[in-house]
């Protein structure tokens, strides 16, 4: 049974490195049908929902400049990694029979339509869900930058970041047992206190912009639906 959404477009970061599953590297299909399955829960609710895909499963440009490489190199290939995830999402959205877009911010009109934020716009409301690939398109930001500028761009009531944990905690919980979670908490607060779990520049763009994000794992089948219909496992990152 579905109750109505309090959310009408929403822009979900799907973490790349949970795409990976249990393996090491790459992308476990299980995984991404099962996160398209989420996405055609909110779209079965008449949520428009935009994705930023991750790249962290394939490829991250700081471990080649942690190797004495190119930083910018390194970013490149994090953002065509990003794309290749892109595509998979979009077969799995596909095979559930989700009308899918993937535009790119790095045009390769071959695989895919390139970004603007028209288009973007037109496509969602449309009842399309469209997954932005390629990051920002710069080097030297990171794919939840991405999804705050994407955010923005289509005017977003929040940024559901999707990542491996289930909300933000008073230290990283992978790290330290004892860290308890927020339910709520200001962006300001999230920037002092140096919770990492969001890069600095992509907290800093949401509150600009007074988006609030919502941090929930990923893994939790149905979690996305029941956030968005206010309840679930969360914490909601807002100045109100
Ligand atoms: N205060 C915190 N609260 C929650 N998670 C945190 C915190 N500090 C660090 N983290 C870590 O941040 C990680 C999520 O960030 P990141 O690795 O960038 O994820 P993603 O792959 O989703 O982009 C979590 O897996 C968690 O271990
Ligand atoms: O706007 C962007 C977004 C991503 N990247 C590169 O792509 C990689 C993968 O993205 P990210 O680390 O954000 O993926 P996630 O942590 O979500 O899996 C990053 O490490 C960067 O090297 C980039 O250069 N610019």
């Amino acid at each position: 049974m579905t109750s109505k959404p309090i959310y009408q477009r929403v822009l979900l970061k799907a973490s790349g490195e949970a795409l990976m599953g249990s393996q090491g590297f790459g992308i476990d299909v299980t995984v991404a049908d099962r996160i398209a399955g989420d996405i055609a829960e909110a779209r079965a609710m008449g949520v428009e929902v935009g994705v930023v895909v991750g790249g962290g499963n394939i490829f991250r440009g700081v471990a080649v400049a942690s190797k004495g490489g190119d930083r910018v190199t390194g970013d490149h290939m994090g953002m065509l990694g990003t794309v290749i995830n892109a595509l998979a999402l979009a077969t799995s959205l596909r095979k559930l029979d989700i009308d899918t877009v993937v535009l790119s911010a790095i045009a390769m009109p071959e695989i895919c339509e390139s970004f603007s934020q028209r288009v973007a716009v037109h496509h969602l409301s449309q009842g399309r869900v469209v997954i932005f690939a390629g990051g920002t398109g710069n080097p030297f930001f990171t794919t939840d930058s991405a999804a705050a500028l994407r955010a923005a761009e289509m005017g977003a009531q929040a940024i559901f970041k999707g990542t491996q944990v289930d909300g933000i905690y008073s230290a990283d919980p992978k790290k330290d047992p004892t860290a308890t979670r927020f339910d709520r908490i200001s962006h300001a607060e999230v920037l002092e206190k140096g919770l990492a779990v969001m890069d600095v520049t992509a907290v800093a763009l949401a509150r600009e912009n007074s988006i609030p994000i919502i941090v929930f794992s990923i893994h939790e089948k149905g979690g996305f639906g029941a956030i968005l219909q206010g309840g679930g496992v969360k914490t909601v990152v807002s100045d109100d």
